[in-house]
């Protein structure tokens, strides 16, 4: 049988917050046999009125009204409707510790340090909220940020929030019309953004593309800049601009009047990707968002009021306001502005001792790149404060799980979480009652019914299949914006299985409860009619030292599919046979050989979203000469010249 690479101690399990949570549900329920954490999810799954209130009680929610009916339409998928006699400030929640504790620790590439105490950052968004309900922001109105990863930007997010208004952001990396297609959607009132950001070594301005979005948005009536880099900001010549000290500065730190608003009232509008067209724009509730992230949090990441959590994010993913959740709980979040990569790979973990970081996240992307740059925090680190590291982003590779336990830390909880901007939250999850296996998600998230699909529409265990969630959640989109009959809303999670949420991820359940994620469903690739998540193959070829990356398509081949490879090679090689041969080698001997590419060639980048992931449905488009959806979506548009100048050499044979 196959053994975990990490065990919780005994301590460690019994100390968590799931444990407590187990023998709390254990004594409001009467249930003796809600030991473990199966039961608890089979209890939290068949039981959804008696569950979420557990969840609401036992993480402390503030709210005002009657917490019953908890559901109402409950066999409505879409049509549910949570608590709809609450009435909630999510902003309060998250301000609801006012010590001197610290709430928030910022650092960036420039080298600034700044810290905020909960009592501090209380006053700020106090100050803050004065300002924006002077300038007409009300509840429903649309506030959005175009900001770097800055202790500005929760505390205007929270601003936001505590009027009852409406928050939206993308980050600075993005260029001007990429804001436009999504701010432009939503009308806001108020643009928040700063006069500059560091990234891998250097300074980048960006208030002209503040300037060209504000220009394009004209709902705005205010436009409030952050000073961040320090260099005077001239805005005399811009009269709906003004800076952040001016805009705050007359304004008293007083007690702020939450406005209290439906479980369901809008908080966030976040985007998909928009890679296949105009992004969308998923409108998430207040009520729904808080209960999900408090469950995520303090029960799956064991997240606990003197923890520091960090995740690498900007403000233009949802782990931002995953991240910033952790308020809620009284621990602090650490922020970091800047490259993740500087100091040869070393960065995050300098932070994470500089900082006392106790709960790490990144991406799977990041944990494979500093393993290939040789990074072994273990050996130069002390790591001690260290005792959970998250991944998301892509599947977690089975190797790296090596790599963390090898050369990080042996005594940590790795975990990989899934789930994503539709639901801003996860499916699957970490666990401090469970161990880990390596390559395997812990469990299912608590309260979401996922089942993997096959193509019938029938669940399956130990084999692939489609990421489904078969029962309504407090955390599902209230619906899309600018779509008042809900058809879009419909068509992208309902189309595929009725009255079920298809997500779109391939995966499979494990029998032990885990999940494997193999990468996005509509990426898969068919050839002979079986169906192969790309992640399978990434994770062996990006075993090879020589291999920085990778991305696999479907060609349609003689009427049938073949796989295509392309790999992007440390600088200055050249793939060659030998290689394309050693590639082969290795898909072939750890998985089948339907596995085996096709072809395999060369290119020196990947086309990415501006959120950082890989975009297969670009190359497989390019490859065939058709046009690709939306090139705005793209961070790096120029890497999809390589993959059209190779189309004619992958028809020829
Ligand atoms: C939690 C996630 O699933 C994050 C993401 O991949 O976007």
């Amino acid at each position: 049988m196959e053994e975990p690479v990490w065990r919780p101690d005994a301590r460690r399990s019994e100390n968590s917050n799931m444990a407590r949570f187990v023998r709390f549900v254990r004594e409001r329920t009467g249930n003796v046999d809600m030991v473990r954490y199966a039961p608890l999810w089979k209890f939290s799954v068949r039981e959804p009125e008696q569950f979420w209130p557990l969840v609401w009680e036992f993480c402390g929610v503030r709210a005002v009204g009657e917490p019953t009916p908890v559901l109402v339409n409950g066999d409505a998928m879409p049509g549910a409707h949570w608590y709809p006699n609450v009435r909630l400030n999510f902003a309060e929640n998250l301000l609801r510790h006012r010590s001197d504790a610290p709430a928030i620790v910022f650092r960036n590439e420039w080298g600034h340090a700044r810290e905020f105490s909960h009592a501090q950052l209380y006053a700020q968004v106090a100050r803050l909220v004065a300002a924006l309900r002077q300038a007409g922001v009300s509840p429903g109105d649309r506030v959005a940020g175009y900001l770097p990863n800055l202790p500005e930007t929760v505390i205007a997010m929270l601003a936001t929030v505590s009027l009852g208004a409406i928050w939206s952001s993308t980050s600075p990396d993005f260029g001007a019309q990429s804001v436009v297609d999504r701010f432009g959607q939503i009308q806001p009132k108020v643009l928040f953004a700063a006069d500059a950001y560091p990234y891998g070594g250097k300074t980048h301005a960006y208030l002209d593309r503040v300037r060209e979005v504000s220009a394009a948005l004209p709902t705005l009536e205010r436009i409030v800049v952050v000073a961040y880099s320090g260099a005077p900001v001239a805005l005399s010549d811009w009269p709906r601009a003004v800076a952040w000290d001016a805009f705050v500065g007359a304004h008293d730190a007083g007690r702020i009047e939450f406005a209290q608003m439906p479980f369901a009232h809008p908080l966030y509008i976040l985007y998909s990707s928009g890679t296949t067209g105009v992004p969308k724009c998923i409108v998430h509730g207040a009520g729904g968002t808080l209960l999900q992230h408090l469950k995520e949090l303090v029960l799956h990441t064991d997240l606990k009021h003197d923890d520091r959590i960090f995740y690498y994010t900007t403000c233009g993913w949802m782990m931002w306001n995953w991240l910033v959740s952790g308020l809620a709980t009284g621990a602090c979040i650490v922020l970091y502005d800047g490259s993740p990569l500087r100091q040869k790979g070393s960065v995050l973990w300098n932070l994470i001792d500089a900082t006392g970081v106790s709960i790490f996240g990144a991406s799977a992307k990041w944990l494979a790149a500093v393993e290939k740059m040789g990074v072994r925090p273990r050996e130069s680190h002390r790591l001690s404060s260290l005792r959970t590291v998250l991944s998301t982003g892509s599947p977690l590779a089975p190797e790296s799980y090596d790599y963390v336990y090898r050369d990080v830390k042996r005594d940590v909880l790795l975990a990989s979480i899934s789930g994503g901007t539709d639901i801003v939250s996860c499916f699957a999850l970490g666990n401090p009652l469970l161990p880990v296996y390596r390559g395997e998600l812990q469990c299912r998230g608590l309260g979401l019914k996922v089942e993997a699909y096959n193509e019938r529409g029938q669940p399956v265990r130990g084999a692939p299949g489609e990421l489904v969630c078969e029962a309504p959640f407090p955390a599902m989109p209230v619906g899309f914006w600018n779509d008042p009959d809900g058809v879009k809303y419909r068509a992208a999670y309902f189309q595929r299985f009725p009255g079920v949420w298809a997500h779109g991820d391939f995966i499979e359940i494990t029998p032990r409860g885990g999940v494997i994620i193999y990468g996005r469903a509509d990426a898969t690739l068919n050839p002979g009619g079986v169906r192969i998540g790309t992640a399978e193959i990434y994770r062996q070829v990006e075993q090879l030292d020589e291999v920085l990356e990778s991305v696999a398509v479907g060609q349609q081949w003689k009427g049938d599919v073949r796989i295509v490879l392309f790999v992007c090679l440390r600088d200055g090689l050249e793939l060659d046979d030998a290689l394309r041969e050693r590639i082969r080698q290795l898909i072939r001997t750890n998985t089948t050989a339907r596995h085996v590419p096709a072809r395999i060639e060369q290119v020196t980048d990947i086309p990415r979203t501006i959120s950082g992931k890989i975009t297969e449905i670009a190359v497989r488009d390019m490859i065939h000469g058709r046009p690709v959806g939306n090139i705005d979506a793209l961070a790096n548009p120029d890497a999809l010249g390589e993959f059209a100048a190779l189309r004619e050499t992958l028809e020829a044979g």
